[in-house]
């Protein structure tokens, strides 16, 4: 059974997606920033921060973060949360059926792909019918060209901050690297974004940003939340 997925054209126009279609005048979405809150492992904040409304929630499928899911977080929990919030599964160097079984398992209608996975494994997962976004470390620079293999399969890039682990560095990057961007792939800016951020990224305008990564600077221990100062940070963004 596929997952439903919530309402794309709505996303893609607030996130200002070339040749995005209104679905209805009503539903469309002023234009803002959409915000994914990554790395929810705490089941007892999980209600509370989806009530804040953030666009995406973020699952953490890697073994080796202190973020991973495992057996913490019910999957049943992940499944109820409300529709309109998009649930994504992230992994690092997964094999496509992994990925596929606990999408099926949580839910999930997108996944983010942090590792050194293929244009064509992206392919696959866009196939099977989730949204996928892939994720590139950021260094001292940005190869924009070494991307376009991932073009056709993507829906969304996030451009993170090259560190010790793939992500959860809690670091912020020279975004003004960014400000070359020239592909069609909108794209989620990452690493170590915190409230004391908010201001400048919601007068922020780089080509093709679609919207932030919020991860450890919300957190009170890894995985922990919390939903108070995530809440100051959508309000902020959405003014
Ligand atoms: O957060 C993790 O522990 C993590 C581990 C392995 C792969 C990806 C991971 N996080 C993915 C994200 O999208 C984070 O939100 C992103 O790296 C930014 O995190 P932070 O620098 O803590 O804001």
């Amino acid at each position: 059974m596929k997952t439903p997925r919530p309402n794309l054209p709505a996303l893609a126009l607030a996130a200002g997606v070339p040749g995005a279609t209104a679905p209805e005048p009503a539903a469309a979405v002023p234009a803002r920033l959409l915000v994914k809150v990554c790395g929810m492992r705490d089941a007892a904040a999980l209600a509370a921060i989806a009530a804040l409304g953030p666009d995406f929630l973020g699952f953490i499928f890697a073994p080796k973060s202190p973020r991973f899911v495992g057996d913490v977080l019910a999957p049943e929990l992940v499944r109820a949360l409300p529709p309109t919030i998009w649930k994504v599964g992230v992994f690092v160097n997964e094999t496509t059926e992994n990925i596929l079984a606990m999408a099926h398992r949580f839910g999930l209608a997108a996944v983010q792909l942090h590792g050194k996975e293929t244009p064509a494994q992206c392919e696959e997962l866009n196939e099977a019918g989730l949204l996928v976004m892939k994720a590139f470390s950021v260094g001292e620079a940005v190869d924009f060209n070494a991307l376009l293999p991932y073009v056709p399969y993507c829906d969304f890039f996030l451009f993170d901050t090259k560190g010790a682990a793939p992500g959860g560095n809690g670091a912020i990057f020279d975004w003004s690297l960014l400000s070359a961007y020239n592909l069609p792939v909108p794209y989620f800016l990452a690493g170590g974004l915190g409230l004391e951020h908010a201001a400048e990224l919601a007068a922020l305008h780089l080509p093709g940003l679609a919207g932030v990564d919020l991860n450890s600077s919300f957190e009170t221990a890894p995985g922990v939340k919390d939903a108070g100062r995530l809440g100051e940070m959508l309000k902020a963004l959405k003014k």
